[in-house]
């Protein structure tokens, strides 16, 4: 079964968020949950990356793709948050990596930086390959996890 897309974005991702969503749901067949934000203004990014991370954590979704200008702000207030492994990715070798060797999911990425026919390619890539399993990455991933909850009631 697809996965369950939830996408955001800042008003620097928004024109990218919007082409992004009908790829995704036209093109590869996705549900895709739009977040906001739902016109140009100016808003701030973590809330955005909070909404569509939340829905990741709570299951709703399975996978998120946050758009801002760079994609380093979204990236960023992403990873604080509890069991999110967001990747910032502008290049095809990046996006099928950090599927078989991070189980990323969560996606960045950079209206400012890329142009769509790229993230296209990279957003396809990233949604369609697979985690590999091996196990030398499995142990990263747990050992990145082990990190996260050594942390989780630090004062
Ligand atoms: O968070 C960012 C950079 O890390 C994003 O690129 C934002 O979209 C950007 O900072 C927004 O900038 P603006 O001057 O408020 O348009």
């Amino acid at each position: 079964m697809k996965a369950k897309v939830a996408i955001g974005s800042d008003h620097g991702g928004y024109a990218l968020k919007e082409t992004l969503k009908a790829f995704i749901t036209e093109k590869l067949g996705y549900e895709v949950l739009d977040v906001g934000c739902d016109c140009p203004d100016s808003v701030d990014y973590p809330d955005y990356a909070n909404e569509a991370c939340s829905k990741v954590i709570s299951e709703d979704v399975q996978r998120a793709i946050l758009v801002c200008g760079t994609g380093i702000g979204m990236s960023i207030a992403a990873n604080k948050m509890p069991g999110i492994r967001c990747a910032l990715v502008h290049d095809t070798f990046s996006a099928k990596a950090t599927r078989e060797h991070n189980d990323t999911n969560v996606l960045a990425l950079g209206e400012r930086v890329i142009g769509p026919g790229l993230a296209q390619d990279i957003v396809e890539l990233w949604l369609t390959t697979p985690f590999s399993e091996e196990d030398r990455h499995a142990n990263r991933i747990r050992k990145i996890q082990t990190i996260e909850d050594s942390y989780a009631n630090h004062p």
